[in-house]
C-alpha cells in the first residue's frame, strides 16, 4: 500500500478514554488535506457514532474493509469494525471491554504487515485497566516487541522514544518503579539502547550521524562519584563503547541542564536513564505536538504523547493535536522506510 497519502492503521485505545473523540477530530481535520495520511480505526461502529453525536461533531462513520480505506476516508471515517458492544462509559472505564482493545492492536500490527496499512498508530490505553483484566505488558511499547514476533518472526527489542521538533528524548528503563532502576541500568541494556536510537535515527529520520547523549542517573551526574557510581561503573563505559562502534554518543552528562534551549541543539536526541527524566521535559516543552514512536520494531507505530485522559473523556474538550501528530509522523516515517 503506498499511495501518496499513506494509510495508516489506528486502534480504539480505551473505549472510556479519549481516544474515540481524538479519531472523530483527527478525521475532520485531515479528511480534505490531500497531503495527510488517510487512516483506517479498528473499533466498534456504533460507539464511534454515539461519541460523535454526543459532542456534536459532524463526522460520517461507515464499517468498510481496510481495501476501501484509502477512497473511502474523504467522505467518511473508515472502521473496520470490532463485534459486540462497550461497556465502559466515557471517563468510566470497564475490565470487560480490555479484550476488544487488545485485539484492535493485534488486528492492527496484522493489518500493517500483511501490507493493507502503512503503519501503525495507537490511541491510548490504560495500563492498570488492562492489566486488571490479565494483560501481561507493561503497555504497548513491550506488546509490540511480542507481536513483531508474532507476525514478523522476528526477535525485536523495543525502545520508547518521544519525539517532537523541539526535543527527542529515550527511557533506557521504561515502566518500572523508580526503586529498580539503578540495578536495571547495565552497560548491555545502554549499549543496545544506543545501537537502535543510531539504527533507526539513521533509517527513519534520515540523519546521517545522530549526535546521541546519555544523561547520568545521579544529581550532578555523579559529582565524579560523590554522589553515585552508576555514571563511571555503567554510563560512561557505555558510551565509550558505542563511541569505538563509530556512534556519535556522548556523556554522561548532568540531567538538571541537559534540556535547556542552548543545550538542546547540541543533540538530536538524549537517552535518559527513567521515564520521567525523559517524559517531564518533553511533555512539558510539547505536550501538544510531542509523539511517541517505537523505535527496534519491523514496523513503524507512534502514538500521542498522553493518555486516555478519562477525567475529561465525557466533556467533548479533548485537543487532537498530539494524534494528528502521530498520523502525520507515521506516514513520513513509513515512506523513509519503504
Ligand atoms: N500511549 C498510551 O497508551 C498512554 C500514554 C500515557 C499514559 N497512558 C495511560 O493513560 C492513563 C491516564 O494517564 P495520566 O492521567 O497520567 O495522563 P493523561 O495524559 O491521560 O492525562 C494527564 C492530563 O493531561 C490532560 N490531557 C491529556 N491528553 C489531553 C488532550 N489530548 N487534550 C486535553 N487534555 C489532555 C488530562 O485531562 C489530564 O489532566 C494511565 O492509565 C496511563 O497508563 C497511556
Ligand atoms: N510512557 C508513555 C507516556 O507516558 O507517554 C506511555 O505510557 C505510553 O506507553 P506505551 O506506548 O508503551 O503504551
Amino acid at each position: 500500500m503506498s499511495a501518496p497519502r499513506g494509510l495508516v492503521a489506528l486502534t480504539r485505545g480505551d473505549p472510556s478514554g479519549i481516544g474515540p473523540e481524538l479519531a472523530l477530530k483527527a478525521w475532520a481535520a485531515l479528511h480534505a488535506d490531500a497531503t495527510a495520511p488517510a487512516f483506517f480505526i479498528i473499533a466498534e461502529a456504533d460507539h464511534l457514532a454515539d461519541v460523535a453525536r454526543r459532542f456534536g461533531l459532524n463526522v460520517p462513520v461507515e464499517v468498510a474493509d481496510p481495501a476501501e480505506a484509502l477512497a473511502l476516508f474523504p467522505r467518511a471515517l473508515p472502521v473496520i469494525g470490532l463485534r459486540g458492544k462497550v461497556a465502559g462509559a466515557l471517563g468510566a472505564p470497564d475490565t470487560a471491554d480490555a479484550a476488544a482493545t487488545v485485539a484492535s492492536i493485534e488486528m492492527a500490527v496484522e493489518l500493517v504487515h500483511s501490507g493493507a496499512a502503512d503503519a501503525l498508530v495507537t490511541n491510548p490505553i490504560a495500563k492498570e485497566v488492562l492489566q486488571r483484566a490479565g494483560f501481561a505488558h507493561p503497555g504497548h511499547t513491550e506488546f509490540l516487541g511480542e507481536l513483531a514476533a508474532r507476525f514478523y518472526g522476528q526477535k525485536a527489542r523495543p525502545v520508547m522514544l518521544l519525539w517532537s521538533p523541539t526535543l527527542a528524548v529515550v527511557p533506557a528503563t521504561i515502566h518500572v518503579p523508580l526503586a529498580q532502576v539503578p540495578r536495571l541500568i547495565t552497560r548491555e541494556l545502554l549499549i543496545a539502547t544506543g545501537e537502535i536510537v543510531n539504527a533507526d535515527f539513521k533509517r527513519r529520520f534520515g540523519l546521517a550521524a545522530p549526535r546521541i547523549v546519555f544523561s547520568g542517573l545521579n544529581p550532578h551526574a555523579g559529582e565524579a562519584g560523590h554522589m553515585g557510581r552508576e555514571e563511571i561503573e555503567i554510563i560512561a563505559p557505555a558510551v565509550a563503547a558505542l563511541r569505538e562502534a563509530g556512534i556519535d554518543a556522548r556523556g554522561p552528562y548532568p540531567a538538571d541542564t541537559l534540556f535547556h534551549a542552548s543545550a538542546r541543539e547540541k543533540y538530536d536526541v538524549a537517552i535518559c536513564m527513567y521515564h520521567d527524566q525523559a517524559l517531564i521535559p518533553i511533555k512539558t516543552l510539547a505536550f501538544d505536538s510531542a509523539v511517541n514512536v517505537t523505535l527496534g520494531l519491523p514496523f513503524v507505530r507512534t502514538s500521542p504523547d498522553h493518555g486516555t485522559a478519562f477525567d475529561i473523556a465525557a466533556a467533548g474538550t479533548a485537543d487532537p493535536a498530539s494524534l494528528i501528530a502521530a498520523l502525520r509522523l507515521s506516514a513520513k516515517l513509513a515512506k523513509a522506510q519503504a
